[in-house]
């Protein structure tokens, strides 16, 4: 099994990390490591423990053993709402926007609550708010769609719009369960482009099947199998591991 390497950088450390549902492992005993600026892939076959991966990051599912450290806060004692503001943004395999709300509107609602807006810093504030979902929009090529409804766009524009309330919202770590099923070639592209643009200043962890979308951005691959850590590496590392060809191909 491939040992985990702890740099001094990691945003996220996974230690030993266990659950079970119904007496059968989900995910067993993985450990594994993010460091800032990473945009890491996670591949397995159904039912490999990708989502259940996903969700005991960020607080849905609490995982039976092991540790979740991010940017050393142990998640495991903060609620999913604590997860958020500590700066992690999931985005569901099926997008969820406020259908009836427009895209601005949807970027409004994600600005992240709890600062003060008082007195003379109010204009300012508003103005810097402005002026960061204009940045976001264009970033995720919904700036000349600013007042369509969120229902009227396409797939692939909604997951573009969910992303970019992630961005709006300040995570600095993006869990993206396949967000480029249902999109178009052209979408991909564009996809694959703005995760890269992201993975400047973010980390990223991105759950996907299609692998010439996981060529297009890859670096480190986590391929993982019955809840565990089958191999790790580039994409040509893990397409030539005998292990992984068996899993995909074999039995
Ligand atoms: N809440 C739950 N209760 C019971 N079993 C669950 C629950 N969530 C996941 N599982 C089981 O855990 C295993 C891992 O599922 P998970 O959805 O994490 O896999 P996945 O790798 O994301 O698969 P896919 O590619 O099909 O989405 C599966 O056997 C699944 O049936």
């Amino acid at each position: 099994m491939a040992e985990v390497r702890r740099g001094p950088d990691s945003i996220l450390s996974i230690e030993n990390l266990t659950v079970s549902f119904d007496g059968v492992k989900a995910v067993d005993n993985l450990s594994l490591d993010i460091e800032t600026g990473e945009l890491r892939v996670i591949i397995g076959p159904n039912g490999a423990g990708k989502t259940t991966l996903l969700d005991m990051i960020c607080g849905k599912t609490k995982p039976t053993q092991g540790q979740v450290r991010f940017m050393g806060k142990d998640l495991a004692k903060l609620t999913e709402h604590e997860i958020v503001r500590a700066g992690v943004g999931r985005k569901f395999q099926t997008p969820s926007v406020y259908e009836d709300l427009s895209v601005l509107e949807n970027f409004e609602v994600s600005i992240p609550r709890g600062r003060d807006v008082f007195g003379s810093l109010f204009f300012r504030r508003d103005k810097e708010a402005s002026d960061r979902i204009a940045e976001i929009a264009a970033q995720v090529f919904l700036d000349r769609h600013l007042q369509t409804k969120a229902g009227q766009l396409s797939h692939g524009q909604k997951q573009w719009l969910e992303i970019g309330m992630l961005l709006i919202q300040d995570a600095v770590l993006l869990l993206l369960d396949e967000p480029v099923a249902g999109m178009s070639p052209r979408e991909r592209e564009q996809t694959a482009d703005l995760l890269k643009r992201i993975a400047l200043r973010k980390s990223l962890i991105v759950i996907e099947h299609d692998m010439d979308f996981v060529k297009s951005i890859a670096r480190k691959v986590t391929v993982l199998h019955q809840g565990r850590l089958l191999s790790e590496g580039t994409v040509a590392q893990v397409q030539s591991d005998e292990r992984v060809i068996d899993v995909y191909l074999g039995h």
